[in-house]
């Protein structure tokens, strides 16, 4: 197989400007990213340097202003459920239930009902939300919302998950919690995952490699790569070396800004 094959994503020359009012925002300068098959990859950064802009490039809700993103050598042009996106509010629909947010997706495309049933039975077992099928969404947790956002992804047959800072908003215990069942779902499905976070630690833990982004305009300073084993330790010296190169990189950008 030629290395063009193994490689899902590619992001070329990928640039974004954002009219407001009579001005411009360059939210992204050229970016240049090639993300193989089954990767685990996480961006972090200051705000506003273009993290959110670039993962809604690649999930087709945004075009670029110049460049291409391409799937399997295929341009992307728009939205398509090979490629889901889980938000940190949920985005839920919030008139269904747990079982009917999950199957959204097989419903949509009109399979067969015995398919949609064990499609819906497969992805509420694997977030572990059995005993809580039938209730809404203002009946859970953040936690479990969280849950249910990644399943309805999932089972819509995505082979990208794009997560936007999915567990900002919850308390450090669940946080903790759904950050390894997402690596038990990882590793059981190969979905590849691209994820926006604010934590350095939460990068190391969870991520192949770790794009560090700074601002003014948007760009991708730094790529590491974490080959540590999993389950990772937080306390490893090798974890903490990872997490201050990572800590020190993003500073160094915001010592720039500053200045
Ligand atoms: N629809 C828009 N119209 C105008 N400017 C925008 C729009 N979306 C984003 N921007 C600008 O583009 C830049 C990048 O924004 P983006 O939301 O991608 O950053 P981010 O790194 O995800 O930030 P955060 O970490 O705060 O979520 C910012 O300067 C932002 O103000």
């Amino acid at each position: 197989m030629s290395k063009g094959h193994q490689d899902l994503l590619t992001v070329r020359g990928v640039t974004k400007r954002f009219a407001v009012g009579d001005d411009e925002v360059e939210a992204l300068a050229p970016v240049d990213l090639t993300i193989p098959r089954g990767e685990f990859v996480c961006m972090i950064g200051a705000s506003g340097c273009g993290k959110s802009t670039l993962l809604r490039i690649i999930a087709g809700f945004e075009e670029p202003t110049t460049g291409q993103v391409s799937i399997d050598g295929k341009p992307v042009t728009g939205p398509g459920s090979d490629r889901g996106m889980v938000f940190q509010d949920y985005a839920l629909f919030p008139w269904m239930t747990v079982r009917q947010n999950i199957s959204f997706g097989p419903r949509q495309r009109h399979l067969p009902r015995e398919q949609i049933d064990k499609t819906a039975d497969e992805f509420v077992k694997m977030v572990g939300l059995e005993r809580f099928a039938d209730r809404y969404p203002n009946q859970l947790s953040g936690g479990m919302k969280q849950r249910v956002a990644i399943a309805r992804v999932l089972a819509n047959n995505a082979n990208f998950l794009l997560m936007d800072e999915p567990f900002g908003a919850l308390d450090a215990l669940t946080r903790e919690q759904l950050q390894n069942e997402l690596l038990q779902i990882w590793k059981r499905t190969g979905v590849t995952t691209i994820f926006v976070t604010h934590s350095v630690e939460e990068a190391v833990l969870l991520a192949d490699r770790v794009l560090v982004m700074s601002a003014g305009p948007g760009r991708i300073d730094s790529d590491f790569r974490i080959d540590l084993a999993r389950p990772r330790d937080v306390s490893s010296p090798e974890f903490n070396a990872l997490r201050r190169d990572i800590a020190r990189r993003l500073t160094s950008h915001l010592v720039l800004a500053k200045a």
